[in-house]
Order: structure tokens, then C-alpha cells, then sequence
């Protein structure tokens, strides 16, 4: 569904849509409902109630998962809740007549020695005033069962809810985990993800609540009606269709109010994504700097409104046309009372049976208004349900096939880029192009290029985040597609350039990078070291233990280039055959980048370590170097060939060094790198 663009400033209309200039429109559905035909309307109900009890099924069973004890006592306290209105309104009307009786026998001055038939009491020979006792006795313990039921159900309402909440987001957390990484790429899926993540904790609950109190009701219902047709079958079929119409308009109302929901989710999480922008660390210094605040918040403003004017549009509508249709209900009903009490009078109905049609009736109106309107909140429900189903049903496209070929052991390293080519989902453009090479067991291999070149694809298919659009990829002779993913990642090890800082302890940081060693302190130490990150950790006040990040107690905030050493130490951890590193030294100062390239020739051998740099001063001391340009591999060989083939890398290398020696050239102590000289002896 393509939604109409609206340019946050009028006359800006070809700003493109992103989280700050997105859609601040939700478009009209309700015109578009007007137009839809009747004939159609009433196939979509039929649809609409299938699809709802269809739904059933998956939802109870759901329940069941969250919690079997749970799910039963919430049924039985609700059949058994449905029934006591029908039983609390019979004895009501058994006392009325009692009471009536013997109001009768004491004003003609008889003794009070009149028999009842009635079911509760056969004893015929009590008197009034004890059969009176009896029945409020049993009304008595009517409220009292009905009290206890309440607690019931309430009780396992609020437990199931918990635990069906957590089942569900356990459900969405491990299958959203499997996801392709793709799959986080695309808007809907963001959209998708949003609704799992807010709506589906909440509405299965609301379903099962839903389909139980459709139970209850439908018990008080059947029980009422079956009262009210004993006294008038027309009276009984009467309080059904009166509801009818006022359940109609719920029902088209609560689609709408989902619809506006579902084409309205664009904007809730640009909402979303602004107030974040404000309310997160992370962002608070480059919004303060540039002043971004106000800009963000009338933003936020102006879509908040959107929002609000659409659901203001939906609710007055709903409630209004509710309001017309339930009064037409009332008045059905109180017509009926009429009839009934004009009955009364003239003594073809008894003063108890005047309320126990009261009740019924009453009590039919709302169950049957309480089914419609159950049915229709279960409808709303259901959608946002299907949703969560429609997550949870992504496919996850990159999983071991049936019959993984396993990888040698031990992994020797030696990997082939056989004529890869790759186009990233709903690019236009490749991001490689038929490229190929090889890297021998042990070797350390650069890869260089411009930004955007595709350095950093060629990892993520390496590590098999994303599948080649052509040409295959193997590792120790096998093709990566044959592999187990989990196997194949296992035998890796890699940082990327947005490496994750976990609000953790120092120690934990590292230990993630391989989880069966988290508690393996000499271990996390050792790749501390090798990482660089020793000495910024053993300066903390807690040393290893000291958590990081300030999200929650008492954390300790990193520089930039002090995270990466620890995000680097993760990679070490894990003693794996291959070494992915991608810009590893971005934020390391001079003499740490220098250090750990130094190390990094123990540290990798053994493994194939394949990284990205821009720095040539380091990428020159790989055992081969990958000039990436424009998704293809232009150049290959040593730091040595490459400047001799006098092409696209003794460019940039010369274009580097050019600026240090510049700097060589007008300044005392300024530090040429190792590759300068070079640079000087070539020019
Ligand atoms: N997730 C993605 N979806 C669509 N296109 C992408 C995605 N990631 C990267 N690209 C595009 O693919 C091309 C290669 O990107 P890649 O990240 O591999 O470049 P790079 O050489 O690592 O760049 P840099 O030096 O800036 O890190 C670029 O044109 C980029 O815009």
C-alpha cells in the first residue's frame, strides 16, 4: 500500500520520503469504504466472521502454551459466570412472588400455611417467611460464587496475560533472530517488526479474553432467552434483533480504527524515530550542537497531530453512530417493558414475572450487544494478530540445507570468490560484480577501495549474511550454500565497522565474542591484550567487571577508539580460523593502530585474516592487497606489485602518503608512515 507523500514544508515536494521528511498524511479510507457496494460489503462480513473464528484455534492454543491451568480456570469461571445471571433473575422472581403471596395471606388475616411449587423447595409446608429466608439464602450464595468466580477469572486473566506476553515476545525475539538480515532492510518489515513488538504482547490475551467472554455471554444469553420465551416467544425474539444494528456499526468501526492503525503505521514510527532522536543518549550531542531539537520536536508535533486527527475522525465517528444506533435499542426495549407491565396490570403476568423480564431482557440486550461487540473487538484483534502471524511466517532464507555438508576440521582458511556478483535487495545497481580470488590458509589479505566500492559486501557474503545474486563462494573447497550457517559463522570470527557496544561489563563485552567462554576470565584477559584493551580496562575503577555504557548502574562511558579495542577483543576471543575485520583501526589513535598491525601478524597466524582498511600505512603489510573499484576487483597482488603496476592503488597510496609528506615537508616532528618513504622513493 502506497501512501500519498507529503512534504514536511509545502512547495518542498520533491523531498523524498525519510524518517525526517516522510508522509504526514494517513490516507482517507473512509471514502473509499463509501464506495464499496453492498454485495460486496456483505461477502467481506461473511469473510471478516470466518476469518475470526478461524482464528480461534491458533489463539487457544496459544493460551495453552502460555499456561494449560490458566486457560481452563479462566473458562470455567467464565462459562460458569455466564450462567448466574439467568439463575440470580429466577430467584429474584421467586421471591417477588412470595412475597406478593404472602403479603396477600397476611392482609386477608389467614394463617400462613400456603404450599409453593417450586424446583428449590419441594418441602410444601414452610412458611412464607422461611421460604423467603431460604432464597435469599441461596441468592446469598449466588453473589458469594459470583464474587469468587470474579476473583477467578480476574486472577488468571492477569497471570495468563503475563505469561502470553512473554511467549510472545519470545516467539517474535527468536524468530526475529533467525531473520535474514535482509529482511531488516525493508521499510515494511520495520513497520512489521513495530507491531510485533507493541501490539502483540497485548492482543492474543485480548483475543482469548475476547472468545471467553463470547462463551459467557452466549451462556447468559441462551439461559435468558430460554427464561423470556417461557413467557413469550415474541417477547424473547424481539430482545435478539434489537441489538443487531448498534453491533453493525461496531463492527465497521473497529476495522476502520485498524485500518487507520495499519496506513497510519508510517507515521507512528516516524513518531517514533523523532522522539528517539531527542530522548537518547547516543544523539544528545549532535542534536544540542546543531541545534536540532525544536526541528525534531515541531516535526514530531505536526505528524502527532496527523495522527490525532485521523483517530479523532475514526473514535467521534464510532462512538456517534453507536450512540444513534443503541438508542434505537432503548427505545425497542423500552416498548417491550411496556407491553409487559400493561400485561401486568391486567393479571395475565405476575409481579415477578414483570422482573424477571426486566432482567432478561436487559440482560439479553447487553449480553447479545457484549457478543457483537466481543465478536468485533476479536475481529480488531485478529488483524493485528495477522500480523504478528505475518512476522512470525517470514521465511527465513538463508538456513542449513537439509543435508549441510560439514566443514573440514580443522578449517584450514582457504577461501574462493568464484565470479561473485551481488545486488542488494531493491538496489538498482550491484554492489559486486563478478568477482573472483583466492586466498591461500594463513594468509593476510587488505582489501582497499573507495567508499561504496564494496569491500564490505564482499564480508557479509563471506560470513553469508546475504547470498550471491551470481557465483559462489567456498571455504576449504566448500560452497558456503551447502554449509550450515551457524557452522560456517562459527568458524569465524569478525568486527564490523558499526561494531556493537553492549551496556555490559568490560569483561562480558569480550566474552560475547565467543558465549561458551563468557566466564573464561584468563581467556577474556589474554584477548584484552591482544585487542590493545588491557590498559583502558585495567584503569577502571572495576576493572574487568566494571560495566560499560551508561544505561544502567553506575556504567562507565568509552571513547570512540576505547570501544572499538574492546569490540576488537571480542573478535579475538573467539579462536577461529578466519578473521574478519572491517576497519578495525578507524578510531585508533596512531601508535594502537601501529601496535596492534604489529601484533597482528602472531595474532593471525595460523588463521586467514582478511581486513579493510583506508589506512595504506597498514595495508601495506598484508601478505596481498584487493583494490575493490565500483563492485569489481581491478587490482591484486602485494603492496610491492601494486606499486609497480603504477594503477589505481599506487594512486591512492601515493594520494595518502602525498599529505604526510606535505606534512614532513612543512613542519618539525610530523611522523611520515612507513609507506611514505616509499611514496618519496617512487615519486
Ligand atoms: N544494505 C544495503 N542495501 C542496499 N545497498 C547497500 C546496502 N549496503 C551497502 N549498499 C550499497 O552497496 C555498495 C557497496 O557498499 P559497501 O558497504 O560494500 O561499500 P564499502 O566499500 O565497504 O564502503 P565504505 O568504504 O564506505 O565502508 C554501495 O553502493 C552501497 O551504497
Amino acid at each position: 500500500m502506497r501512501l500519498r507523500r507529503m512534504p514536511f514544508e509545502e512547495g518542498a515536494s520533491n523531498v523524498p520520503d525519510s524518517g525526517l521528511t516522510g508522509p504526514a498524511t494517513i490516507p482517507d479510507e473512509i471514502g473509499a469504504e463509501r464506495k464499496v457496494a453492498f454485495r460486496e460489503r456483505v461477502a467481506r462480513w461473511r469473510r471478516t466472521a470466518a476469518g475470526t473464528f478461524a482464528a480461534l484455534p491458533r489463539v487457544f492454543s496459544l493460551a495453552w502454551q502460555a499456561g494449560p491451568g490458566l486457560t481452563i480456570g479462566l473458562g470455567v469461571a467464565s462459562v460458569a459466570t455466564g450462567a448466574l445471571p439467568a439463575a440470580t433473575a429466577y430467584l429474584v422472581k421467586l421471591t417477588l412472588d412470595t412475597v406478593v403471596a404472602a403479603v396477600q395471606i397476611h392482609s386477608a388475616g389467614r394463617p400462613d400455611d400456603v404450599t409453593f411449587d417450586v424446583p428449590f423447595f419441594p418441602d410444601p409446608h414452610l412458611t412464607s417467611m422461611q421460604k423467603i429466608v431460604a432464597l435469599v439464602a441461596v441468592q446469598f450464595l449466588l453473589y458469594l460464587g459470583n464474587t469468587a468466580l470474579g476473583a477467578l477469572r480476574q486472577g488468571c486473566q492477569q497471570l495468563l496475560q503475563e505469561r502470553l506476553s512473554q511467549v510472545i515476545q519470545i516467539k517474535v525475539m527468536e524468530h526475529s533472530a533467525r531473520l535474514d538480515l535482509s529482511f531488516y532492510e525493508g521499510s515494511e518489515s520495520y513497520d512489521l517488526l513495530r507491531q510485533a513488538q507493541e501490539e502483540a504482547p497485548t492482543r492474543p490475551l485480548f483475543m482469548v479474553n475476547g472468545a471467553f467472554s463470547l462463551v459467557q455471554t452466549s451462556v447468559t444469553f441462551a439461559s435468558m432467552i430460554v427464561l423470556l420465551a417461557q413467557m413469550n416467544p415474541w417477547l424473547a425474539l424481539v430482545a435478539v434483533l434489537a441489538p443487531v444494528p448498534a453491533f453493525i456499526s461496531q463492527a465497521r468501526y473497529s476495522g476502520r480504527a485498524f485500518v487507520v492503525a495499519l496506513w497510519g503505521s508510517p507515521v507512528k514510527r516516524r513518531m517514533h524515530y523523532l522522539s528517539t532522536l531527542v530522548t537518547t543518549d547516543t544523539y544528545a550531542k549532535e542534536v544540542k550542537v546543531f541545534g536540532l531539537g525544536d526541528y525534531f520536536v515541531e516535526r514530531f508535533r505536526l505528524l502527532a497531530r496527523t495522527w490525532y486527527e485521523r483517530v479523532r475522525a475514526v473514535t467521534v465517528r464510532r462512538n456517534a453512530v453507536g450512540a444513534v444506533w443503541t438508542s434505537l435499542t432503548t427505545l425497542t426495549g423500552s416498548l417491550t417493558y411496556l407491553y409487559v407491565a400493561a400485561q401486568a396490570v391486567v393479571g395475565r403476568l405476575t409481579l415477578g414475572d414483570l422482573t424477571l423480564y426486566t432482567q432478561a431482557a436487559n440482560s439479553v440486550q447487553t449480553s447479545i450487544q457484549g457478543l457483537f461487540s466481543n465478536f468485533s473487538e476479536m475481529y480488531e484483534n485478529n488483524l493485528y494478530l495477522d500480523r504478528m502471524y505475518a512476522l512470525l511466517n517470514t521465511p527465513v532464507k538463508i538456513k542449513a540445507p537439509e543435508r549441510p555438508v560439514p566443514l573440514p576440521e580443522p578449517l584450514r582458511g582457504h577461501v574462493v570468490f568464484d565470479d561473485v556478483s551481488f545486488t542488494y535487495p531493491g538496489a538498482d545497481r550491484p554492489a559486486l560484480r563478478n568477482v573472483s580470488f583466492e586466498i591461500r590458509p594463513g594468509q593476510t589479505v587488505a582489501v582497499v577501495g573507495r567508499n561504496g566500492a564494496g569491500k564490505s559486501t564482499l564480508l557479509k557474503l563471506l560470513c553469508r549474511l546475504y547470498e550471491p545474486t551470481g557465483g559462489r563462494v567456498l571455504v576449504d573447497g566448500v560452497d558456503i550454500r551447502d554449509v550450515d550457517p551457524d557452522e560456517l559463522r562459527s568458524r569465524m570470527s569478525a568486527v564490523f565497522q558499526d561494531f556493537v557496544t553492549y551496556q555490559a561489563t568490560a569483561a562480558e563485552n569480550i566474552g560475547l565474542g565467543d558465549i561458551a567462554h563468557l566466564e573464561d576470565r584468563p581467556r577474556i584477559e589474554e584477548a584484552a591484550r591482544q585487542a590493545g584493551a588491557d590498559a583502558v580496562i585495567e584503569r577502571m575503577p572495576r576493572g574487568y567487571d566494571s560495566p560499560l555504557g551508561r544505561w544502567f548502574d553506575q556504567g562507565v562511558n568509552l571513547s570512540g577508539g576505547e570501544w572499538q579495542k574492546v569490540a576488537l577483543g571480542r573478535a579475538f576471543l573467539r579462536r577461529a580460523s578466519i578473521l574478519l575485520l572491517d576497519e578495525p583501526t578507524s578510531a585508533l589513535d596512531a601508535e594502537a593502530e601501529h601496535d596492534l598491525f604489529a601484533r597482528l601478524r602472531t595474532l593471525a597466524s595460523g588463521r586467514t585474516a582478511l581486513y579493510i582498511s583506508h589506512r595504506f600505512s597498514t595495508v601495506r603489510q598484508a601478505d596481498r592487497i584487493l583494490l575493490l573499484d565500483d563492485g569489481r576487483l581491478v587490482e591484486e597482488g602485494t603492496h610491492r606489485e601494486l606499486m609497480d603496476l603504477d594503477g589505481g592503488y599506487a594512486e591512492l597510496f601515493t594520494l595518502q602518503a602525498s599529505a604526510y609528506v606535505d606534512e614532513a615537508d612543512t613542519g618539525p616532528g610530523s611522523e611520515a608512515g612507513p609507506g611514505v618513504v616509499d611514496a618519496r622513493r617512487k615519486g
